[in-house]
């Protein structure tokens, strides 16, 4: 006799790059019965059909929902309240909704509305990813060995975020639950701002190019091009990223801009003994995060990430 799945039905709105991750991971974890996939686009639905990724893909969201024991919604932060809006109405009574969006805060302030009662919503975020977007981007291991953050309102079904918790177990992550506003501090500045860094000076250099009469890209070296892969990354989600994590972003950016100016100040002064320190201080930060990694032994350093 075999144990029964975690969740019976189990509906992914939005089969890009992490919808489309999940459902491949889970044609190979038993832990959902059913699997349907939801996507405005008939394109990507087309493509769900044609790579066999679920049992069911439909472009009609709120039939998608109706016997699913687990949503996740994996569309850009900025469409989870319409997402919301036409599947509330649908969902069963026990259902757990969720999402992995990149910010957290305003997806509470989106979807919490639209919830019915008995439904319980916990938001989350799979710290895992790469630049390219779309169905045919996903792998099944993109989540070994991340981090999946939760971040559950007050007054949740504490057997809820554990079910979920599991499901993320399930999936090859770690589970940690956090209030939302400390989630997008955190990933403020450990994703939100590096990104708009890479996509600032990439945009610097492609100016500059116009005055260096196409020499900047020709020469760029390693630096620069790990800079170009993040700013390869999908416009639609990182405009909503910004759009939805202004607060936290504000504030880094404003700790940031501080620390740049005290960097332009040690060279203009010529105070190197302040900018080897800086180093050796970021050098200890970068060989203790390969450590911490090896330590867990993560199976994918290195693989996604460069
Ligand atoms: N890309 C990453 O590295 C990464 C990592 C972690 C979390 N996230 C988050 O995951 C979410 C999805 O990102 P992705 O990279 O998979 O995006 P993606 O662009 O690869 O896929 C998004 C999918 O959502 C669909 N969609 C858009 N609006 C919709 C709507 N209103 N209704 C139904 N479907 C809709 C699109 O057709 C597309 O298929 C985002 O919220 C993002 O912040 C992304
Ligand atoms: O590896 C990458 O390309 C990513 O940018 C992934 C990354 C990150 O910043 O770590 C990007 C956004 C997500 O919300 C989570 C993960």
């Amino acid at each position: 006799m075999t144990d029964a799945p975690l969740f019976g039905t189990v509906t992914l709105i939005g089969i890009g790059l992490i919808g489309s991750s999940i459902a491949r991971a889970l044609r190979q974890v038993p832990l959902a019965g059913r699997v349907i996939a939801a996507d405005r686009s008939e394109a990507v639905i087309a493509r769900v059909r044609e790579r066999g990724f679920a049992d069911e893909a439909t472009t009609d969201m709120a039939a998608a929902v109706k016997d699913a024991d687990l949503v996740i919604a994996c569309v850009p932060v900025g469409a989870m309240g319409a997402v919301a809006e036409i599947i509330g109405p649908h969902l069963k009574p026990g259902c757990i909704v969720s999402d992995v969006g990149s910010t957290k805060g305003s997806i509470v302030a989106q979807m919490a509305p639209h919830m019915p009662p008995g439904v319980h919503l916990i938001p989350a975020h799979p710290v895992a990813g790469t630049e390219h977007s779309g169905p045919d981007s996903g792998f099944p291991e993109l989540f070994h060995g991340r981090w999946c953050i939760l971040t559950p309102v007050p007054d949740t079904d504490p057997v809820a975020i554990e079910t979920l918790s599991a499901f993320w177990q399930g999936l090859g992550s770690k589970v940690e639950v956090m209030a939302p506003d400390h989630h997008d501090l955190v990933l403020a500045i450990t994703s939100h701002v590096p990104h708009l860094i890479a996509y600032n000076i990439v945009g610097t250099a492609s100016d500059l190019e116009k005055v260096t009469e196409s020499e900047v890209i020709k020469f760029s070296a390693g630096g620069f091009r790990d800079f170009t892969r993040i700013a390869a990354s999908d416009p639609t989600m990182w405009r909503d990223v910004f759009l939805h994590n202004k607060e936290a972003v504000l504030e880094v950016l404003g700790r940031f801009t501080e620390d740049l100016i005290a960097l332009q100040r040690n060279i203009r002064w010529g105070q190197g003994d302040q900018l080897f320190d800086l180093f050796t201080r970021t050098r200890a930060i970068r060989r203790s995060i390969i450590d911490q990694r090896q330590d867990t032994a993560d199976p994918d350093f290195g693989r996604n990430r460069k």
